[in-house]
Formats: structure tokens, sequence, C-alpha cells
């Protein structure tokens, strides 16, 4: 595997810089949702598994956790499809849950505006969104965002669970890519 220093134009978020955010989101949601007595996480894989297990570990009050898988980019691709397909679909049922929708990141918006609209149909309590990254000059379908961790520039972004082509998302930071050292490898 290529050294991702091999590509890296900068880092744009630290590593304690996440944490510290994600431990003020988690402090953030168990404020907000203290009298739930039916709160569910679902994290949309699988860029936002990193997110979702260190936000979970700042939150105290109970609260079930889902998953489920969609599929917009595929591999090798800086631009959503438009095409949002369900892969993996959730186990429980969350008719009058309260429901937040874990991100790792939002970019034109299309992936989570159509999540949205299955998860209504579905009649939770409430549902929300959580993400950790908002693209928001590339977006071009309006999505309600509660709880966002950092608004980043349009720059394609990797690492803390984003992948570049399906790796690197181990890394412990947010970066950005250099497209020409990229591609050039
Ligand atoms: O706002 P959009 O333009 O729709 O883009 C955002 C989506 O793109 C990424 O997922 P991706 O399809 O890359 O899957 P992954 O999480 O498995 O990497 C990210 O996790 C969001 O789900
Ligand atoms: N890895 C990655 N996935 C994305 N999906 C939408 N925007 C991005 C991005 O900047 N990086
Ligand atoms: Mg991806």
């Amino acid at each position: 595997m290529r050294d991702y220093k091999d590509f890296l134009a900068e880092v744009l978020i630290e590593p304690e810089a996440l944490q510290k955010r994600v431990a003020e989101l988690g402090a953030l949601i168990s404020h907000d949702y203290r009298d739930s007595d039916a709160l569910v996480l679902i994290c949309i894989l699988r860029g936002g598994v990193l997110f979702l297990s260190d936000l979970i570990r700042h939150i105290t009050v109970p609260h079930a956790v889902e998953f489920m898988a969609v599929s917009s980019y595929g591999s090798g691709k800086r631009e959503s499809t438009g095409q949002v397909r369900i892969t993996l679909d959730l186990n429980m049922n969350i008719h009058d849950k309260d429901v937040i929708l874990v991100e790792d990141i939002i970019d034109s918006g299309r992936t989570l505006a159509s999540v949205l609209d299955l998860l209504s149909a579905r009649k939770p309590r409430s549902l929300c969104v959580c993400t950790l990254l908002d693209k928001s000059e590339r977006r071009e379908v309006y999505v309600p965002l509660r709880y966002v961790g950092f608004t980043i520039p349009n720059k394609f972004v990797f690492g803390y669970g984003l992948d570049l082509d399906e790796l690197y998302r181990n890394l412990p930071f947010v970066g950005v890519v250099d497209e020409d050292r990229y591609r050039e490898g």
C-alpha cells in the first residue's frame, strides 16, 4: 500500500481536534435526548463507522445502534451518481423511535436526502442528522443538519472513516488529497 504522505496535501483536522469535537457532540446529544426512552443511532456504512464508535462513548443516555448501507459514489468516483441504492437495510423497526442518522460527510446531500425520505416513511417519533463533516459549498439538495462537527472547504478529504478508493479509512486525522500526486503514483 502506498504511503499516504506521498499524496497528502494537508492535514485538515488533527486527531485531537476531532476527538474534542466528537466529545462535544456526544455531550450535546446526551443533553438533548435526556428524556428519551427510545433513542436509536443509525450509522450509514461505511464512512460513518469511526465517527459513530467514538461518538457513542460520549453518549450517556441509553441508546441502540443500527447500521444501514447505501451506495452512491462507488470505487474511484469523486462525484455522487445521484443514484442511491440500499445495499443493507436496518434490522430494527424504527416506528416511534427517536432516530439520529450518523454520517461522516455531507457533500451534494443526495445520499442523505434519499435516506431521510426512506426513513421518515417508517414514521419514527423524531428524525435528525448528525454529521462529522459538512462540505456545504457542494450542496445540491437541501438537507436539514442538526449536529455538525466541522464545516469544511470544497476539497476531497480522506481519513477517520473516509476512504480514498476504499483505503486509508484508518488514519486518525482528516486530510486533503493532492489529486495530481495521487494519480501519478
Ligand atoms: O452528500 P453526497 O454527495 O451524497 O455524499 C456523501 C456520501 O458519500 C460518502 O459515502 P460513499 O458513497 O463514499 O460510501 P462509503 O461511506 O462506503 O465510503 C459519505 O459517507 C456519504 O454517505
Ligand atoms: N472520502 C470522501 N468521500 C466523500 N464523499 C463525498 N465527499 C467526500 C470526500 O470529500 N471524501
Ligand atoms: Mg466513499
